[in-house]
């Protein structure tokens, strides 16, 4: 029997990081943010539905979406984002539903589903367990500022479009803290791998 972990957490907590521990241990990772990216390529009926939403605006001149100018907009107009969601969420559904019964057949003990949205679209159901990877709130926001190269109130608005991370703390099965470096974070990821596969 495959277990189907969730892994989830805030923006920048590390979830990507943590799925690359997942995947170097041996575990199929299915990653929502890339198939988020698959979905709204060129010719995609997504694409056409945000171009039809918000504009040409978001549309690059070679015909791809302008993550950025999308970005800018949605994670400051929690309306705006709101539509967005309801263009992308039905084809994210079915295209990570489709990606984790193609992990599963794999036949891996443990199959990993990274899904930032996981608590706010309600995917617990399609998950044996789910681990939130966690952070003390200001490092949240510096590593935020520093990867994305965003300002102080750019960062803060994107962490604001999310469900709360204490909120999604108390809902979780399992925690990974990466507060630390990447010994202590590869120790927890063997450790509960061990746990599930057990
Ligand atoms: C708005 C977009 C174009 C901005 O692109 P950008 O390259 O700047 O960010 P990226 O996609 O890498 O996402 C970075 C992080 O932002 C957060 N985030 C993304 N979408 C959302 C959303 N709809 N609501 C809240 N947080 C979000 C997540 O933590 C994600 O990991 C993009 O995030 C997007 O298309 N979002 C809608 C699709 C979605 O819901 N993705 C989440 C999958 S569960
Ligand atoms: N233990 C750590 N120590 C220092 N920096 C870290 C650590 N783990 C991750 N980072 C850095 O923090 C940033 C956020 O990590 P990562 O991209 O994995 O987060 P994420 O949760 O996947 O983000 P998103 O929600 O945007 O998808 C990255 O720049 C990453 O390199």
């Amino acid at each position: 029997m495959t277990y189907v972990l969730g892994l989830t957490g805030g923006i920048a907590t590390g979830k990507s990081t943590v799925a690359a521990e997942f995947r170097k241990l041996g575990c199929p990772v299915v990653d929502a943010d890339e198939i988020a990216r698959e979905i709204v390529e060129p010719g995609r009926p997504a694409l056409r539905k945000i171009e039809a939403a918000f504009g040409p605006t978001v549309i690059r001149p070679d015909g791809t979406l302008d993550r950025k100018s999308l970005g800018d907009l949605v994670f400051n107009d929690p309306e705006k984002l709101n539509t967005l969601n309801a263009i992308d969420h039905p084809y994210l559904r079915a295209a990570i539903t489709d990606a984790l019964a193609a992990a599963i057949a794999t036949g891996a003990k443990v199959v990993v589903g990274e899904i930032p949205l996981l608590y706010e679209t309600h995917y617990e159901g399609s998950f044996d367990g789910v681990a939130v990877v966690t952070l003390p709130p200001i490092m949240q926001l510096e590593r935020l500022m520093a990867r994305d190269d965003l300002t102080r109130e750019a960062a803060q608005a994107r962490i604001a479009a999310q469900m709360p991370l204490e909120e999604k703390i108390a809902r979780a099965d399992f925690l990974i803290d990466n507060s630390q470096g990447p010994a202590m974070r590869r120790a927890q990821c063997q450790e509960l791998l061990g746990q599930l596969a057990g």
